[in-house]
């Protein structure tokens, strides 16, 4: 078997705060240039890359002299105030000695969860990688209550995966990866290679965080494999500090745990978009529109468009039917049911003017949609 990443075209990699943070003794220079010379490799080769970096609580706590990690939120949220501004300004630096942009994405729960700004984040990011820059991304600690926190990255780096059908999830970590038990507590734990995103065994064996500036620990990256396998996407666990690891992983090369995704990308997608979103209303579609979308793979464009039936939002399901009413396809609306039944039959290039103002040429991009 060769790694899961020599196919992978969209690629979210997570970087855990021990990691980034040299253990908490602040950011690891060395580390940091090692991955953005890497990425920027791996994006010459023609793959997108997003990055999630955790490390904002643990830099914080080193600029503002804390020897100990605080147990206010408050706090907290402060330290990683402080610490997000070193850990961007690094990973800037890194990139530009590249000749490449970096771009400060911090997302909370919320965001991944209402729907329009679900949307907007995914055509923000689409938008970057489509510019060639690196977004980084982290939660925002400084808004996220308790209750509603992600609280480790793995999660969030599963939920980006999602939320750009990225076709794997790269986990780096201080480990070389999965063991049958904590290697730092069991020295006789065997390594796991591979195995299937979602098997229960594996969460048997993952336990807690492995340092003090760590969160999670290896349970919550087995969840995070289980998570991203939703939208299709495998997995890989691997050490952040072994030599040209995305490199090697992007040329084939087994290193760390690879989590395969059981399902294909375009079931996975539909299970999805089946489980989380309900259908809104309709759009019927002419015949030129019902090819583009079936035979030629095309986005919806409001010029095919000759009805709308139904009331809906911006980043709402609905159903696409050709003028016997049949359901051809389904996916997310960028415009509300009023905008649309102002745009349709019209060009891309006039809903500006009508509209009074653009969010997408497309009225569903063909990212968002399911052929039925
Ligand atoms: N079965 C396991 N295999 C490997 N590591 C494990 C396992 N169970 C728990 N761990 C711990 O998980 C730690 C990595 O998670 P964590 O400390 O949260 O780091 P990160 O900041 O990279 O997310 C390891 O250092 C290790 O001690
Ligand atoms: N948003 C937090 C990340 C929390 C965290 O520690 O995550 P991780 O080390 O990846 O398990 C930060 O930047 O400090």
């Amino acid at each position: 078997m060769t790694s899961l990443l020599v196919d992978a075209n969209y690629l979210v990699v997570k970087v855990g705060s021990s990691l980034v943070t040299n253990n908490g003794e602040g950011l690891d220079q060395k580390a940091i240039a090692a991955w953005a010379d890497q990425i920027a490799r791996i994006v010459k080769q023609g793959k997108h890359v997003v990055l999630v970096s955790s490390g904002a609580v643990a830099e914080g706590m080193q600029r503002l002299g804390w020897k100990k990690r605080p147990t206010l939120v408050n706090e907290l949220q402060a330290a990683a105030a402080v610490g997000q501004m070193g850990l961007v300004q690094m990973y800037e630096s890194c990139f530009s000695l590249h000749g490449m942009h970096t771009a400060q994405i911090l997302l909370t729960h919320e965001d991944l969860a209402d729907r329009k700004r679900y949307l907007n984040a995914r055509s923000t990011l689409r938008t970057l990688l489509d510019l060639g820059v690196i977004p980084i991304i982290n939660e925002n600690d400084t808004v996220a209550t308790e209750e509603i926190r992600f609280g480790d990255n793995d999660t969030l780096g599963s939920l980006v995966a999602n939320l750009i059908d990225a076709d794997a999830l790269v986990i780096l970590t201080d480990q070389p990866g999965l063991y049958s038990a904590d290697p730092r507590k069991h020295a006789d734990a065997r390594f796991i290679q591979q195995g299937m995103a979602g098997d229960i065994e594996l969460e048997k064996m993952a336990g807690g965080a492995g340092s003090a500036v760590g969160t999670g620990g290896m349970l919550t990256k087995i969840l995070a494999a289980k998570r991203a396998a939703r939208s299709g996407a495998h997995t890989v666990i691997a050490s952040g500090r072994e030599h040209d690891v995305l490199i090697r992983l992007a040329n084939g090369e087994l290193i760390g745990t690879h989590l395969r995704a059981g399902q294909i990308k375009t079931l996975a997608k539909k299970q999805w978009l089946a489980d989380h979103l309900r259908l809104s209303g309709r759009v019927v579609l002419d015949d030129g529109a019902v090819k583009a979308l079936t035979q030629d793979g095309k986005s919806l464009l409001p010029i095919g468009v000759v009805a709308i039936e139904g009331s809906f939002e911006r980043g709402e399901v609905v159903a696409c039917v050709d003028a016997q009413g049949h359901e051809i396809a389904r996916g997310l609306v960028n415009y509300t049911s009023l905008e649309a039944s102002r745009i349709l039959g019209q060009p891309s290039s006039e809903i500006e003017r009508i509209l009074g103002y653009i969010d997408e040429a497309e009225l569903i991009h063909r990212d968002n949609l399911i052929l039925i």
